[in-house]
């Protein structure tokens, strides 16, 4: 379709922060949507929705109250715009533990071979546990501390691997405690985007060998380590490691399409993706570690058309349900 001013044209508004506009409205996501008759329109958070022009979508990832408040007054008053996706909804992705039980509650076919599932986990609340042992339950060390909120802070991502019970004193509850998995040093990221989805490969924290795992003490923290620039894998390279990703099997597409559609159902979310690991002890279980709403989907290969018909999906379909 081209772009003459006879023609139908569409209005996608969104309302998302500097750092994430920046990343994911590129010029040529603003350029392949515009050919196809879709408009996209950087919305004032403050200011009444209705005060800024006709939408025909609104796609946000902002969480303060007056936006919010903002978005749940445009829905009262335009129930038919797609508004992508619901507060209520992405909210559950806010926190590390609900965020997996969406997982365990899944109700999905069972598999012939793959099976899926989560990585035992506890959260604690009372400071004086960590200090004085018993944190653990029937986790075995090595651990990884994830914070509890993953609510986009830059402290919800800061992580510790901990190995031992003196490790545990340097954190602060509350805190979730998530069992070390061998995984091959990689992790698959599945984004989903409405009915789409795609699988890429990244690095991630390497095994830790029995022989490690006996000698390491303490903690170590680390953050965003699926997301190495460029750059920094070429250092990676220059201090003489091998750890393409290229010869590592992607798990069964089918798999994982079922499963993206069975948490896209169970969410009711069209934008977000999941870190999913590969056992090292068993090459058919795989193993959900984190969901993140909105994620970066400029990351993602041909993220422009993939984005742009999701948008044409949303602004020309009667019904916007998942
Ligand atoms: N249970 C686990 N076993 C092994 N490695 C893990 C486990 N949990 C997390 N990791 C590693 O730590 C990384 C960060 O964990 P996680 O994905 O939960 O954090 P995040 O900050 O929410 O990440 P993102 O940037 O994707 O939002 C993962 O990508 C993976 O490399
Ligand atoms: O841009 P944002 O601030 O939303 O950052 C998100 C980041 O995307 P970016 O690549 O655009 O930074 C995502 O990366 P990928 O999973 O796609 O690799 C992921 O780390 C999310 O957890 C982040 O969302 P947050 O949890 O911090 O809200
Ligand atoms: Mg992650
Ligand atoms: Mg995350």
């Amino acid at each position: 379709m081209s772009d003459s001013t006879q023609e139908k044209r569409y209005r996608v508004g969104y309302a998302l922060a500097a750092k994430k506009e920046h990343s994911f409205i590129q010029p040529s996501l603003i350029e392949h949507s515009r050919q196809r008759g879709i408009d996209l329109i950087k919305l004032n958070p403050t200011k009444p929705l209705l005060e800024q022009g006709k939408l025909d979508c609104v796609i946000h990832k902002l969480y303060d109250l007056d936006w919010k408040q903002n978005l749940h007054e445009f829905r009262e008053k335009c129930p038919n715009v797609p508004v992508v996706d619901s507060p209520e909804d992405i909210e559950k992705l806010h926190n590390r533990v609900s965020m997996l039980e969406v997982i365990t509650q899944l109700n999905f076919p069972v598999s012939e071979s793959e099976r899926f599932g989560v990585p035992k986990q506890v959260v604690v609340m009372d400071p004086s546990v960590l200090s004085g042992g018993g944190a653990l339950g029937e986790l075995e060390f090595p651990v990884i501390a994830k914070p509890v909120d993953a609510d986009g802070s830059a402290t919800s991502h800061k992580m510790f691997l901990i190995y031992d019970q003196e490790g545990l004193k340097i954190l602060k509850a509350p805190i979730v405690l998530q069992e070390f998995v061998n995984h091959g040093g990689v992790i698959f990221k599945v984004y989903v985007v409405g009915g789409y989805v795609k699988c890429v490969k990244r690095r991630s924290l390497p095994d830790i060998s029995e022989e490690k795992i006996g000698t390491s003490k303490g903690s170590l923290p680390f953050s965003q380590i699926s997301n190495l620039t460029a750059t920094q894998e070429e250092k990676n390279k220059e201090y003489g490691e091998d750890r393409s990703l290229e010869k590592v099997e992607m798990p069964p597409s089918r798999f994982l399409e079922e499963l993206a559609k069975a948490m896209r159902r169970s969410m009711g979310l069209n934008l977000f993706n999941f870190d999913v690991i590969r056992d090292a002890r068993d090459g058919d279980r795989y193993l959900i570690i984190d969901i993140n709403y909105f994620p970066g989907y400029a990351k993602m290969p041909c993220y422009e058309p993939v984005l742009t018909d999701f948008f044409w999906d949303m602004v020309t379909k009667k019904s916007h349900h998942v």
